[in-house]
């Protein structure tokens, strides 16, 4: 399974562009497609589900056009019914495709075949057929009844008149009909039957539809007419809005990483009903600006979120961002009447449950709420995304509690934003790490240990992991080359640093793993690929708020690439023996000169021919050569460096 893992944040702070709105991309698609005239649409969506509407409509006969390195098309509208009368579409798990063009088609007086990914075909559509054969359309299920793939067959459809459709499911539904029924040049009401839920995207439709020229008269939420001689005409140039939904992650990461962040594309004079995210954040106390075109978000005043309590009906999308929201706020989250969750990409009520609970949140789930208690402390996990956009980005925003998170499909997000992730790292604020690399015995740890403490930061000595691995191979009697072996030894390693000292099995090794062999052993561990993948996860562990500075040999290569400040710290060899003679002179050892510089030289040059993680200086790594220095001096040159960082 291809992932992602995150890195702990601090906080986050910035700016973003949003992609254009996939609501409002794949609608201005089909109604300049529907429309007469050439439309020219600007800063279009570019993602998979607006690439299968791009497709269905080449398929049905529609030209367009797109500026090359530009999100912006050309679309030649047919001026009514599609002119390809035989098509077979595969709309992957596009609702917004596959709902409006069922409609479109049922009126086109054609033979159509329209299918999707297997997702799309546990989607309900039944209330949408029931009201195109109340009217007259031939619809034929070619799987289950009640759902996707369909057939759809030439028919004589009754213009005019009274049409029902159920709101309380998908307001997709009613949405396909509005936009449909143009075609038909006839008055037609449509009733909905039930309390229609996700009313804000019918406020889209009745906007985009009026744009291009059609105004439905609306009674409330319940009944809608289409006028009698509607047709569609392009209004010239339309530019889509970044998308509202998207901009919920952005805003959240403001709310809980202190901010303040900023979305450009949507804002006050936004016709998307999930700007109203925004007002719900600042119900959780977040601080929100706006202006007509852009929101920011900071942290609130004291700091943490306010529990709450809300109906988020108008809002389903974004709503999956406030329960991922909710592990920051002070007590019990209660989202309410987000049944639409179930009949999505997924079931978004069970996934974002079993999800939450991953990371320690006690969830409470029903059939149309959520309720969550947030942990004490969040837990380390890898996130499952079933296929589903909305719950990689939600999840993203965990690594702002400062923890690592690993993110399974991250390429899910592909259906509406395929750049998410390149834009949640120009908000995010990483924990910061100093990373020290460098030969044996050059001051890398004393330096990195006394750096730390002097920032009040993590310290990692990664070469203590490769040392405990040696040792406990070494006494466990395996051959320091049996690479399954030592892998399965560092994978389970029972170790524990507290007060200064190092455990192994409750056993005390804090000298023990310094003695020559053990570093011997430790670089010949070392050169084997296995047990370094084994004790990567480990190591990146120690990155926790407010920083870790960590020293070794691979750390700002492999552990930690994108490492604030690398620094390769070395000096001349002879420095080196000579420094690690008293440093064991110090301690009791005994020990010889010469056999020092030799062991020490053979350990750096296997350390630097090995294949894997190689300790070599890095092109971005600052030199810090101690030959001639104490170690107050090489301590202030790293801190010299360290503003930089924060
Ligand atoms: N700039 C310096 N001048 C003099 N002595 C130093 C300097 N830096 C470190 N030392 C001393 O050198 C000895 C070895 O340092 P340290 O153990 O920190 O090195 P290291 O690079 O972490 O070694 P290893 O790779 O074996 O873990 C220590 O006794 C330390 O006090
Ligand atoms: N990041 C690292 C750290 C250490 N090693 C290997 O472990 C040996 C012991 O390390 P010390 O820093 O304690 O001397 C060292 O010789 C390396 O072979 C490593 O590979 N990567």
């Amino acid at each position: 399974m291809e992932y992602l893992d995150l890195v702990p944040l601090q906080g986050a702070r910035g700016r973003v562009r949003l992609p254009g709105s996939k609501s409002i991309s794949n609608r201005v698609l089909l109604l300049a497609a529907l429309a007469e005239g050439e439309t020219d649409i600007r800063d279009l969506l570019a993602s998979d589900d607006v690439e299968r509407m791009l497709d269905a409509l080449r398929a049905l006969g529609v030209s367009w056009q797109r500026r090359e390195g530009s999100d912006d098309y050309t679309v030649q509208g047919v001026g009514g019914a599609f002119p390809v009368k035989t098509a077979e579409l595969f709309l992957g798990n596009a609702g917004t495709a596959f709902r409006p063009l069922t409609a479109a088609l049922a009126l086109a007086g054609g033979e159509y075949r329209l299918s999707g990914v297997a997702r799309m075909h546990e989607r309900p559509i039944g209330d949408l057929v029931d009201a195109l054969r109340e009217a007259g359309a031939a619809i034929d299920y070619l799987g289950k009844e009640g759902y996707p793939p369909l057939a759809i067959h030439p028919a004589t459809v009754r213009a005019g008149g009274a049409l029902r459709v159920r709101g309380d499911v998908s307001s997709q539904f009613l949405t396909a009909l509005l936009m449909a029924l143009p075609l038909t040049g006839e008055e037609t009401v449509i009733e909905v039957v039930g309390e229609l839920i996700s009313k804000p995207y019918i406020a889209i439709t009745l906007a985009l539809m009026a744009r291009f020229g059609v105004e439905v008269r609306r009674e409330g939420w319940a009944r809608f007419t289409v006028p009698a001689g509607a047709r569609y005409r392009s209004p010239g140039t339309v530019y889509v809005e970044g998308d509202a939904s998207s901009a919920s992650y952005f805003l959240a990461a403001g709310a809980i990483g202190g901010g303040p962040v900023r979305v450009e594309g949507v804002g006050r004079d936004s016709i998307q009903g999930d700007v109203r995210f925004a007002e719900a954040l600042a119900q959780l106390g977040a601080r929100i600006d706006m202006g007509p075109n852009w929101i920011e978000a900071s942290a609130p005043e004291s700091g943490r979120l306010r529990a709450f309590d809300m109906d988020l009906n108008h809002i389903p999308d974004a709503a999956m961002t406030l329960a991922v929201a909710a592990l920051f706020a002070e007590g019990p989250c209660t989202l309410r009447n987000i049944a639409s969750w179930r009949v999505k990409e997924t079931d978004r009520i069970a996934a974002m449950a079993t999800e939450l609970r991953k990371v320690g949140a006690e969830v409470e789930e029903g059939g149309d709420y959520l309720v969550v208690t947030p942990p004490a402390a969040l837990r380390m996990a890898a996130i499952d995304t079933y296929d589903d956009h909305r719950m990689a980005m939600c999840f993203s925003l965990v690594s702002l509690g400062g923890l690592r998170v690993r993110i399974n499909d991250p390429k899910c997000v592909n259906k509406t934003f395929p750049t998410y992730f390149e834009r949640f790292a120009e908000v995010a604020r990483p924990v910061p790490v100093i990373a020290i690399d460098g030969p044996s015995a050059s001051g890398k740890g004393t330096v990195a240990a006394r750096v730390a403490e002097a920032l009040g930061w993590h310290y990692l000595d990664s070469g203590s992991l490769y040392r405990l691995v040696a040792l406990a191979g070494m006494r466990a009697g395996v051959a320091l080359d049996d690479e399954a072996r030592l892998a399965g030894i560092a994978a389970a390693l029972p170790v524990s640093f507290e007060g200064g000292r190092i455990w192994l099995e409750g056993k005390d090794v804090t000298e023990d793993i310094r003695a020559e062999a053990c570093s011997v052993g430790a670089s010949k561990v070392a050169a084997l690929p296995a047990v370094r993948e084994a004790l990567l996860d480990r190591q990146r562990d120690y990155r926790a708020a407010p920083g870790l500075v960590a020293e070794g040999r691979d750390i700002g290569s492999v552990v930690f690439p994108d490492a604030q400040l690398k620094v390769f710290l070395t000096a001349s060899a002879e420095a080196r023996a000579e420094r690690r003679y008293k440093q064991l002179m110090e301690k009791g050892m005994a020990a010889s000169m010469e056999s020092l510089l030799r062991d020490l030289q053979e350990r750096d040059a296997r350390d630097a021919a090995r294949p894997v993680a190689p300790l070599k200086q890095l092109p971005d790594a600052e030199l810090l050569d101690t030959t001639q220095m104490d170690v107050k001096q090489a301590v202030s040159f790293v801190l010299e460096r360290v503003p930089a960082v924060e």
